[in-house]
Parts: structure tokens; C-alpha cells; sequence
């Protein structure tokens, strides 16, 4: 058992459980609430022996050449040509820690780093820092609505906790998930990760369970318009297969809005997809956004 992020989370609100739609008080507590990962057999341990870290004193400058991280950040920037600004711009947030570039894997300072914690490239790491509420919606079950405060576009939310499983395990777990008609699974399948086979098919190594162990994202349902979106971020890891899935909100959410992701990857396959597996019971969508497909999954 092992982990590659933060436990705690020292200035995350505590999240209220609110029902109004019926007399159920709170979602089934079938699972153990966590924000870490779990590595299930059959998946290494995080690659702690390739991390690079900076040299860094206090904080780091994303304009700099000496530092390892912004290095390390470009290096996952493809050919800077149409991606001149992020790649000019070191790191992918802002002064107020929000994602400011969007369509990068997120390379963060680490534990190997002499920057200190309030770094601007430390942010997953330190956590939710936001309001927000499990409510029962009417049609989607459980769901994940901002708190009393408008959560700003680009704001780190959670990331997507539970047990990290081979393609093996999460094969078989997906098909009783899929038999339920209710899945936790999310593939780690972003554009960055080298996983086709020879026939150029899509191979996913790794999913993400969050059904027994995980956090509030495990209630984030899905929408054709969404708000926010996973992203693959690297903390304490190495391997570029293995990014944590960080959720950001990708546009402003007002209070008490729901919060919602696309369960459907991008078409070059940027961000991973909610995980569907063979034998599938394809539920409608019921997001109910004026451009919904009707199908939550691709
Ligand atoms: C990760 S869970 C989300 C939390 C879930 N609503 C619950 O009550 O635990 C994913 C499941 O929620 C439901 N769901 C999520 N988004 C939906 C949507 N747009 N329409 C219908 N059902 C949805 C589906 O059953 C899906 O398999």
C-alpha cells in the first residue's frame, strides 16, 4: 500500500451532506474516505528514484533557466510552436495559484525541491482549499455543488482519489460496476501517455477506482456542458503513466452550482475518460444542458 500525494488537507472546509429531494440522509457509505492513492498489485509504487527536484531558494521563478521544475514543466509542453505562451510562461498557474494553461499535464514541485511550501507551483499538493457539498440531485443520484462562495475558473478542487488498478482488475471490477449501472472507474488514458498498441489502438494500463476508497470527486457526475475537467498532474512521481487526476474548475461556478466533468475524453483523447468497459449497460445522460449528446460516455 503506498501513496503519491498529500493525506491531509489543512484548509479544506468541511463538506455538509444536504438532501432535498428525499429521506435518504447521505449517499451509501460503502467506501473509506481518503485523498490518497492506493496501488493495487500489479502496479508499481511511485517512481521516486527518477524525480528530479529544484535547487530552488524560497520561491521558485518560472522564468528561470536554472530551475529543474520549469525544465521539467516545458518538457511535457509539445514543440513549443502553437504553444509558445505556456511554454514561455514556465509554469501552467497563475500568482493565484489557478491553472492558466489548460491543455498540459501539470508538472509540480516536489518533495526533492529546495522551494518552500508556498511555492506557486505547489498547489495539488496542498489540497482542497474550497466549499463545497454532496447533494442528491433529481434524475443523477448523489452530486458535488460549489459552497456558499462562487469557486473562481482555473481553482484546484480535489483530485480523483481511490485504488489505482491494472487493466486486469479494473476489467473485472468494471463489469459489475457496469451491471449496476452506476461506475467509479476512471482510465488513465490522457494524449501524453505513449499507450497504443501496434495496431494504434488505445491501450489503458492504468484506472482509477474510486468505489471503496476515495474522496468527494467520487460524486462529480457528468455533463455535456461542463465546469470542470481532469487534468494529469505529477507530485512525487516519476512515471509519466501514473499522474494523479487533479480536478480544476475550467469555468467560474456559482454558488451552489453543480459541479460537474465530461466522462468523455477529448477526441485526442485529452483527458482521460470516465472508464467503460465491455458489456456495458449505457445509461441516457441526464445532464440536461442545452447541448446534451444523450450519451454520457463516447
Ligand atoms: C462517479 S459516479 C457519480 C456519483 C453518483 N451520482 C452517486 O450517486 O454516487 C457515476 C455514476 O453517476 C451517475 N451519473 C453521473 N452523471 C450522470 C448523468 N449525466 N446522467 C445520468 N447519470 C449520471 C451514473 O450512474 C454514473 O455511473
Amino acid at each position: 500500500m503506498s501513496f503519491n500525494t498529500m493525506e491531509d488537507e489543512p484548509h479544506a472546509p468541511p463538506i455538509q451532506i444536504i438532501n432535498k429531494m428525499d429521506q435518504e440522509p447521505i449517499p451509501p457509505w460503502v467506501f473509506y474516505y481518503t485523498n490518497r492513492i492506493y496501488h493495487r498489485p500489479g502496479v508499481p509504487d511511485p517512481d521516486i528514484v527518477n524525480l528530479i527536484g529544484c535547487n530552488c531558494v524560497g520561491k521558485c521563478d518560472p522564468k528561470s533557466e536554472a530551475c529543474a521544475c520549469v525544465k521539467r514543466q516545458r518538457d511535457l509542453i509539445p514543440f513549443p510552436a502553437e504553444n509558445m505562451e505556456a511554454y514561455n510562461s514556465g509554469f501552467l498557474y497563475d500568482k493565484q495559484k489557478r491553472l492558466k494553461h489548460r491543455d498540459y499535464p501539470i508538472v509540480e514541485c516536489n518533495a526533492l525541491c529546495g522551494c518552500y511550501a508556498e511555492c506557486m507551483n505547489r498547489v495539488v499538493q496542498h489540497g482542497r482549499t474550497v466549499a463545497v457539498t454532496i447533494q442528491k440531485t433529481k434524475k443523477k443520484g448523489w452530486g458535488v455543488f460549489a459552497g456558499s462562495k462562487k469557486i473562481p475558473s482555473g481553482t484546484f478542487l480535489g483530485i480523483y482519489s481511490g485504488e489505482l488498478l491494472n487493466v486486469e482488475e479494473s476489467n473485472e471490477r468494471g463489469k459489475y460496476y457496469n451491471s449496476w449501472g452506476k461506475t467509479y472507474l476512471f482510465d488513465i488514458d490522457f494524449y501524453f501517455i505513449p499507450n497504443k498498441d501496434h495496431h494504434g489502438d488505445v491501450v489503458v494500463q492504468y484506472t482509477m477506482d474510486a468505489y471503496h476508497a476515495g474522496n468527494f470527486t467520487r460524486f462529480l457526475n457528468h455533463s455535456c456542458e461542463p465546469n470542470s475537467k481532469i487534468f494529469g498532474c505529477f507530485v512525487n512521481e516519476a512515471n509519466l503513466g501514473k499522474p494523479l487526476l487533479a480536478v480544476f474548475a475550467t469555468r467560474d461556478i456559482e454558488p451552489n452550482k453543480e459541479i460537474c466533468v465530461s466522462y468523455v475524453g477529448d477526441e485526442d483523447n485529452d483527458p482521460g475518460d470516465a472508464a467503460q468497459k465491455d458489456g456495458a449497460v449505457y445509461i441516457p445522460c441526464q445532464c440536461d444542458a442545452p447541448s446534451c449528446s444523450g450519451r454520457m460516455f463516447g
